[in-house]
This record gives structure tokens, C-alpha cells and sequence, in this order.
């Protein structure tokens, strides 16, 4: 007899449009005979409560959701400090936290394989510290600025369900408020100080649904890879869409580094503070300290990175184009990457 999963399952995520997903998920676990008790998620939060009750119960958690319930659990089975086993399926709007670890987007299925074939390893993950001292863990990407406003915007219409969540919308509204402001980014070996309406803090590479905000992030190194943001909010919503297949960065307003803590605080106090967040989830203004944990913690995760594999299907070819273009103008920025396309030779 196997040991059954706590399945801990967002109902409204994704608005709640993903309840024959969620149906397929159960079925495709059953053909695999995986043995489950489903704990649905009745509140903000609560995914945190019922993992952390699973895993002192002894049971290893499956979060069901989207990236919120992906981060929620994750707090969960951390605080109750009993090392059980974490694996995901992704049903949600985002995808990026599952990603992070390897699973790709696009395949319940396969999702379920996974769980069934029961493979684990170690990944690194994210602490991110507010100024109450209040301490959360994190996969994907921590960041203060206009992008967290946005999540925040967001999030605040959709937990209120004032009619239909509009995510350009707000976007829109955002745009056109937002004025960027001075920070200090104090790293391992350097400190950066100046204007910028952004900072990325990535254990893992993409937020947003895809979007490459840190590209050359990673779960095994144990570091955040950092992007300073010092483009004004429009021309940066304008560059969205080349962060999905790579090809945003190298930007001459964009300033990245490599370190294991990070410090973001105001330089100015006259400046409102700018709101962080993680993996989707507001944690409070600046000053956020963040750590990285070197192999933080144990999950259920394909061997092979097979996110990149469906990033390669989708967008290999624009980015090893890219990747060409840059070598062509002399930058080696891509080079020490360790996905390049198959077709591309150093
Ligand atoms: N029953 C519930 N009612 C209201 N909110 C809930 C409920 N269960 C969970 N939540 C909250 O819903 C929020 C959104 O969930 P989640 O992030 O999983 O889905 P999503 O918004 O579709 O995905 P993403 O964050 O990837 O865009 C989370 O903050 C979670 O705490």
C-alpha cells in the first residue's frame, strides 16, 4: 500500500475556470494509482494551514493551483519542519513556480507522471525578510517596484471580486502612476544606489506567466541572480513580450548581478515605499532582506529540466537567433548559459 498525497487545492484560482482540469488531474493520478485525500483551500492563506496539518499528519503535499497556492504550500511544509516530500500540478493562471523546478506548463499529465514516478531532488529556494521581521519562502522571483504594484493591483481585484479580474487594466492604470524612485541594493560583494522602477530578485528565472525577468536564474546554484530595472514603466510594458522568449536582456538600463543576500531599501524618505512581493503574493514595502538557501529543500521533480524543454518547443528558435544576433554585435552574454539551443555552436 503507497502513502497517500494530501492534494491541497485552489478552487478560485485561475477564477475558478479550471474545474475539468482539476477533474483530469484526479483521474489521470487514479490510471497511475497514486492514492490522494483532496483538501480544498476555503481562503487566502489557508493552503498554508492545511499543508503544514498534512505534513505533520505524515502525508507528502501535491499543491494544486497556481503560483499563490504553489508558494503557499511550500510555507506550509517549511514551517512545519518535518521534511515530507513537495511536488505540484499546475492549474492556475500562472505557471512560473512548478517551472522553476522543472515541470512544464503545459501538461497535467505529465504533472501527474511525475508524482507517480515519485523522483525527488533538492532545489534552492528564496527567504525573503519585510521590515516586521515577517520571513517567507519563495521559488520563483521576489521583486519591489512597478511590477509589484501591478501584482498588488491585481491580486486586491481579484480577491474582492469586483467583477472580472482585468489584468491589462490595471497594468494600464499602473503605467501612468507610476514614478520610480531611489533605492540601495546592497549585495554580497557591492552596493548599487540610483533610480530604478524595479528589482528582480530570481531563484527562479520567470514570473508573470513566462515572462524571463532574471533569464539566467536557476534552482542549482545556489544564488539570486538580481535585474535592476531603470527603464520608465511604458517603454518597459512595451519590452514585455521579448522577456517571454529571452530577449530582453542584455539592456544598457537593466544592471545584473549574482549574490546570496540581498538588502532593497529607500533611499529617500519622503518617497512612498515601494511594495515587494513573491511568487505573486505581497509581503510588505521596503526595507526586504532576501537569503538564498542552497538546496532549501526536497521536491518531487523531473530529473531533466523539462520547463526548458517546452521553453526550447516554444521559443527556441527566436532565442537562438537572438543569442546569434548578440555574438554578431560582440556580446558573450548568453555564452556561459547553461540551456542554449541544441542548433547554436560557441
Ligand atoms: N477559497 C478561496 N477563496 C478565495 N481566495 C482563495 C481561496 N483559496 C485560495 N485563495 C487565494 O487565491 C489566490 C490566488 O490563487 P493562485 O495564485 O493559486 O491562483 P491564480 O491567481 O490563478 O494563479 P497565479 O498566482 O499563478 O496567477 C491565493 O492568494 C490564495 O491564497
Amino acid at each position: 500500500m503507497t502513502k497517500d498525497y494530501a492534494i491541497i487545492y485552489n478552487p478560485v484560482a485561475a477564477a475558478g475556470k479550471l474545474k475539468d482540469q482539476f477533474n483530469f488531474a484526479l483521474k489521470t493520478l487514479d490510471k497511475l494509482n497514486v492514492s490522494y485525500q483532496i483538501f480544498k483551500t476555503e481562503h487566502f492563506q489557508h493552503a498554508i494551514d492545511l499543508s503544514l496539518d498534512a505534513a505533520k499528519d505524515g502525508l507528502d503535499v501535491i499543491g494544486v493551483g497556481g503560483d499563490g497556492t504553489c508558494n503557499e504550500v511550500l510555507n506550509g511544509v517549511i514551517k512545519s519542519n518535518t521534511n515530507i516530500l513537495l511536488g505540484f500540478i499546475p492549474i492556475g493562471s500562472g505557471m512560473d513556480i512548478p517551472g522553476a523546478i522543472g515541470i512544464r506548463p503545459d501538461s497535467i499529465k505529465r504533472a501527474c507522471e511525475i508524482i507517480a514516478e515519485r523522483k525527488t531532488g533538492k532545489s534552492d529556494i528564496g527567504l525573503s525578510i519585510n521590515a516586521h521581521n515577517d520571513q517567507r519562502y519563495f521559488l520563483g522571483i521576489g521583486s519591489q517596484g512597478f511590477d509589484a504594484e501591478v501584482t498588488k493591483r491585481t491580486n486586491e481585484s481579484l480577491k474582492s471580486r469586483k467583477g472580472t479580474q482585468n489584468y491589462v487594466l490595471t497594468v494600464l492604470k499602473t503605467v501612468f502612476k507610476f514614478k520610480k524612485r531611489k533605492i540601495r541594493v546592497t549585495l554580497d560583494k557591492e552596493t548599487w544606489e540610483g533610480m530604478a522602477n524595479l528589482v528582480a530578485v530570481g531563484n527562479g528565472p520567470t514570473y508573470g506567466g513566462w515572462m524571463y525577468m532574471c533569464p539566467k536564474a536557476n534552482v542549482h546554484d545556489g544564488m539570486f541572480h538580481i535585474s535592476i530595472i531603470d527603464i520608465a514603466s511604458l517603454p518597459l510594458l512595451i519590452n514585455f513580450n521579448s522577456m517571454y522568449s529571452r530577449n530582453f536582456q542584455p539592456h544598457k538600463k537593466v544592471f545584473e548581478f549574482v549574490s546570496k543576500n540581498v538588502k532593497i531599501e529607500m533611499l529617500n524618505n519622503e518617497d512612498v515605499p515601494y511594495i515587494g512581493q513573491i511568487d505573486g503574493e505581497i509581503i510588505g514595502n521596503l526595507p526586504i532582506t532576501y537569503k538564498a538557501l542552497r538546496e532549501g529543500y526536497e521536491f518531487i521533480q523531473p530529473m531533466e529540466n523539462e520547463a526548458e524543454q517546452w521553453f526550447q518547443e516554444k521559443h527556441g528558435k527566436k532565442f537562438a537567433k537572438y543569442v546569434n544576433k548578440l555574438r554578431k554585435k560582440g556580446s558573450s552574454y548568453y555564452d556561459d548559459f547553461m540551456y542554449l539551443p541544441k542548433n547554436l555552436k560557441i
